[in-house]
């Protein structure tokens, strides 16, 4: 089977982690593959995002990376089909083999003969294009990652196609989960910084000395500020950074250079500086929490990204795509949601935005037996109990009404009818409703 796929167009999707130029390497582009090499995990994770799905095989032989980055690294890109690449001898290692069972399809060990390799190869290269036959929409990548055919959505691809080959500072703001970070990555891979790292940090997760040692390295490690040389800084949570921090940064903003820890020299610097926030900045400026110059130097281009309510005729479609990823992840039979599941997808209120969603998603592809998604494998609110609850409510606040105005008036029917504005008849109807006939005794 492999020689016969072999035979057809050869695509340019194979991606080599690690290890040196190799006979097998030769072997492979003499038949026609473009293989591309990545040395260095970083720009994996970049080539890896433009491809798309593809074959990668990731050289472990070598001992160049640690097993934990090769992991994250394959683990973020399950689009990929992965093969590994070890010594003999590593057989032995149980992280290893933990590493090759959880990840890789399958694996090979050095030297490769060229049969096994090729025939290897080309049966992966098959299981592809199945992949692609039944889930096409694993390739797209138009949309940038950034599902959604409301206009909010469109506007919001829109303003990330123009906004990211300016160069300048971009805030990014929204509520919590609806996919700032995507927002940040989607510039990012969108402008001439993309083949540079894509570095993100989290203000708010960490103890000030932590986020400054995290930023600007701590004397004896670089930090995401380092490391984000020739690529992109994403902040975020920035409101969160300390003030003396703030102060970090805008000069590394100002001058394009970050103090050495020792404060003997300052090192030129070359990012780009993506920031995201769920609060209203201004105001934190107005409050003196946030420095202004700061402010201005960071709010150069501005997105708002809408909230799931705001772009609530997406749902279906976001629901329908992580359906298919988990299915698909996890090997189970769930294809669809039922139409009283979607009814409920698409009410729900979503203060947890894409982010709840997918969790959503998750748990009912994991609970799901057969093709279909059901109301009860998600743990959200019927439209009857909204109804319910509502109604609730209502008769709640009606019997708190009647007996506030009831006490008001000691207890005088006529005079709380009068005061509800209501006939003395339809008060005594409501009164019987809630049980409140006042005992002779009670209310005089
Ligand atoms: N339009 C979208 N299409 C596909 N996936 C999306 C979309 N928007 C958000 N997501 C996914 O939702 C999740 C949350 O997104 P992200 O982390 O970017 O949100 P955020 O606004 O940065 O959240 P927070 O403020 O909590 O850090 C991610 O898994 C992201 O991939």
């Amino acid at each position: 089977m492999g020689m016969q796929f072999r035979s057809e167009a050869v695509p340019s999707s194979l991606v080599v982690v690690g290890g040196t130029y190799e006979p097998w390497l030769a072997t492979l582009e003499q038949a026609g593959w473009r293989c591309h090499r990545c040395y260095d995990l970083r720009a994996a994770q970049s080539l890896l995002q433009d491809i798309g799905p593809c074959i990668g095989i990731v050289d472990i032989s070598h001992d160049d990376f640690s097993l934990n980055g090769v992991a994250s690294l394959v683990n973020r890109n399950k689009q990929v089909r992965w093969l590994a690449l070890i010594r003999e001898d590593q057989l032995n290692n149980d992280a290893i083999c933990q590493f090759i069972v959880s990840f890789c399809i399958d694996y090979f060990t050095s030297p490769i003969p060229d049969s096994q390799l090729m025939s290897t190869i080309g049966h992966q290269l098959g299981m592809l294009k199945l992949e692609r036959h039944v889930w096409p929409q694993l390739g797209d990548h138009s949309d940038m990652g950034l599902l959604g055919k409301t206009s909010v959505m469109k506007k919001l691809r829109d303003q990330v196609r123009r906004v990211a080959p300016t160069d300048v500072s971009v805030l990014i703001n929204g509520e919590s989960g609806t996919g700032k970070e995507l927002v940040g990555m989607a510039i990012h891979n969108a402008s001439t910084r993309a083949k540079g790292p894509f570095i993100s940090v989290k203000c708010s997760a960490l103890p000030e000395k932590l986020i400054q040692n995290e930023l600007f390295g701590d004397g004896t490690t670089e930090g995401k500020v380092q490391q984000a040389h020739q690529g992109t800084l994403f902040l975020d949570e920035i409101g969160d950074l300390p003030l003396n921090l703030q102060a970090n940064l805008l000069h590394l903003l100002q001058d394009g250079t970050v103090e050495t820890h020792d404060d003997k020299y300052s090192k030129e610097i070359d990012v780009r500086v993506i920031a995201a926030t769920h609060m209203d900045l201004e105001k934190a400026v107005a409050e003196g929490q946030f420095r202004e110059d700061l402010f201005y130097r960071l709010n150069v281009l501005r997105i708002s990204v809408p909230s799931l309510k705001e772009r609530s005729a997406d749902i279906p479609e976001l629901a329908e795509h992580f359906l298919l990823k988990f299915a698909r992840q996890y090997n189970t039979q769930a294809r669809t949601f039922s139409e009283e599941a979607n009814k409920i997808l698409t009410n729900y209120s979503w203060p947890g935005n894409v982010r709840e969603l997918i969790n959503q998603v998750k748990r009912a592809v994991l609970l799901a037996d057969n093709l279909v998604i059901e109301a009860e494998h998600l743990d959200l609110p019927r439209q009857g109990d909204y109804k319910q609850s509502l109604r609730k409510i209502r008769e709640e606040s009606e019997r708190d009404a009647l007996l506030a105005v009831l006490e008001s008036n000691n207890g005088q029917v006529s005079a709380a009818a009068k005061e509800l504005g209501v006939s003395r008849a339809t008060m005594y109807r409501l009164l019987n409703k809630h049980s409140l006939i006042p005992a002779p005794r009670s209310f005089r």
